[in-house]
């Protein structure tokens, strides 16, 4: 890696105020760095710095390992440009007037010559940030986003090696901003931006700066330093990190309230002839394999539906959706479930002691599954889910938590089964479950927290019980009904 800018022991003040204090780091060719920080935390006059648009006091910066203040004007406009925060519009001159002022570093001062590589580069820099339809364009007659996209196309016409943004997407809307970071991120430049969005600095970040009252606090990749500690000490604001669902990505969500703590009342189960409905006082976090709403969401209805054994349809989902709608629910809001067993053989097992939690199960195990032997089996069909598991705990679930609690809850009704000698009517062996099962797991994110649910804790002890009672009452109901003996 070669060091493309190095910034040693820089501090700088403004009259009496130091705002820069000792700030030391190292910028590698074509990386794409991010400084980030709170407002007046010294960003852009680091930036500045850089720039030489504000004059070293203390510490030194090198570009290719040259004392910047030592380059002429234009041997370091070809090497570094700059887009500022407040674009000084040049007003009168149209777009490609203002590209064209990114040639002068390359005009001789004596004998001015307007080279067809110029016009070349000019005309290719307008297309990059998309604004060739508007190159005769006034910059007053262009929007915020636009008049930012037309001063970049003279950062570009500079061709530099070093592009120095100080928020570059700002005024922009969400495809200009992607597009612009897109065009920078393939440019193979160097690129030195400040961000105050950490997310799209972490998307498009090699590495960042973490600057705040003037210090540098950090540097290192996104996942480095997009910890919660991390972001909470410089910007003190609480927040949460999580994964980008697509990318390889850190991502951060802040917490600026909390929801209002309901202790009564908090679920109610509405039993209606096909359906069995669980509505929650407060959205619940849920981690579910639901038709509808599977995957983890906030949801405040939770719906187990019947249908016909012989129930079948290509798009099950968009079907489920159109009943949810018919019934009043909001897919947005709801966990929906299907069944083929009679929902009013439904079993509930409540805990309400330290812990309360509450658990419905239906369970029909006319297409029961031995899992270990599963590939003997020959069948594709998928039938409608038999075994139905709804958890709702009354506590703060860590993610680990939630998929132990599937963990601990799916053990529980393989048991039940067990012990219930349910067999799998195709190798004749112990089921562990039915081929479409499915599960929710729903907590109230309030109270008491849960780092862990497995058997070995208290909340996964009263779990495991509790679906393990109701799936073996639910089995016995769905066997009288069916007039089994067993
Ligand atoms: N020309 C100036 N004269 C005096 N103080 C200044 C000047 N420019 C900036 N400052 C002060 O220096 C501190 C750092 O400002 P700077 O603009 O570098 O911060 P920043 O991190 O870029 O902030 P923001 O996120 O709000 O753009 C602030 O307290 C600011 O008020």
């Amino acid at each position: 890696m070669i060091d493309m800018i190095d910034v040693k022991h820089v501090s700088y003040q403004y009259g009496e105020k130091k705002v820069l204090e000792d700030v030391s780091f190292t910028v590698y060719e074509g990386e794409f760095f991010g400084m980030l920080g709170p407002n007046g935390s010294g960003k852009t006059t680091l930036m500045k710095l850089m720039s030489r648009e504000l004059p070293l006091q203390q510490g030194d910066i090198f570009v290719y390992g040259q004392p910047i203040q030592t380059y002429k004007p234009r041997q370091y406009a070809k090497l570094v440009a700059t887009l500022p925060q407040h674009t000084d519009i040049s007003f009168g001159y149209t777009v490609k007037e203002m590209a064209e002022l990114g040639r002068y570093p390359y005009q001789s001062s004596l004998l001015p010559r307007w080279t067809n590589e110029d016009e070349q580069t000019v005309t290719e820099a307008i297309h990059s940030v998309t604004l060739t339809h508007k190159q005769h364009v006034r910059l007053e007659q262009l929007s915020g986003g636009e008049r930012q996209r037309a001063a970049l196309a003279r950062s570009l016409a500079q061709q530099p090696r070093v592009l120095l943004l100080d928020e570059p997407t700002n005024h922009m809307d969400v495809a200009q901003q992607f597009k612009l970071l897109n065009l920078l991120k393939q440019s193979g430049l160097t690129v030195v931006a400040i961000f105050h969005d950490i997310n799209i600095a972490s998307l498009y970040c090699d590495r960042l700066l973490l600057l705040k009252d003037g210090k540098a606090v950090a540097c290192g990749t996104p996942r480095e330093l997009l910890s919660e500690s991390m972001i909470e000490c410089v910007f003190e604001t609480k927040m949460k990190r999580h994964e980008h669902p697509v990318l390889p990505k850190p991502l951060v969500t802040f917490i600026p309230f909390s929801m209002p703590h309901i202790d009564e009342g908090l679920w109610h189960v509405k039993e209606h002839e096909t359906m069995l409905v669980v509505e929650t006082a407060k959205p619940f976090k849920v981690l579910s394999s639901a038709l509808v709403g599977g995957g983890i969401r906030w949801a405040t209805t939770f719906v187990n539906r019947h249908v016909p054994l012989d129930y079948r349809c290509d798009d099950a989902e968009q079907e489920m959706i159109q009943f949810l709608r018919q019934h009043g629910f909001d897919e947005q809001w709801t966990v929906g479930m299907m069944t083929a067993v009679d929902v009013k053989d439904v079993a509930f097992s409540f805990v309400d002691e330290d812990i309360r939690l509450f658990v419905a199960v239906t369970a029909g195990v006319g297409n029961a599954v031995d899992s270990a032997n599963a590939w003997r089996r020959t069948d594709v069909v998928a039938s409608p889910g038999t075994i139905n598991t709804f958890v709702f705990i009354d506590g703060h679930l860590s993610e680990a938590a939630f998929v132990q609690a599937l963990m601990t809850a799916t053990e529980a009704k393989a048991k039940a089964l067990c012990d219930k000698q349910v067999v799998d009517p195709q190798t004749n062996t112990i089921a562990t479950g039915t081929s479409t099962d499915s599960i929710a797991i729903a907590a109230s994110q309030q109270g008491t927290c849960y780092a862990y649910a497995g058997t070995i804790t208290p909340v996964g002890k009263q779990l495991a019980r509790a679906v393990y009672e109701a799936t073996q009452t639910a089995i016995d109901r769905y066997r009288k009904r069916k007039g089994e003996s067993r």
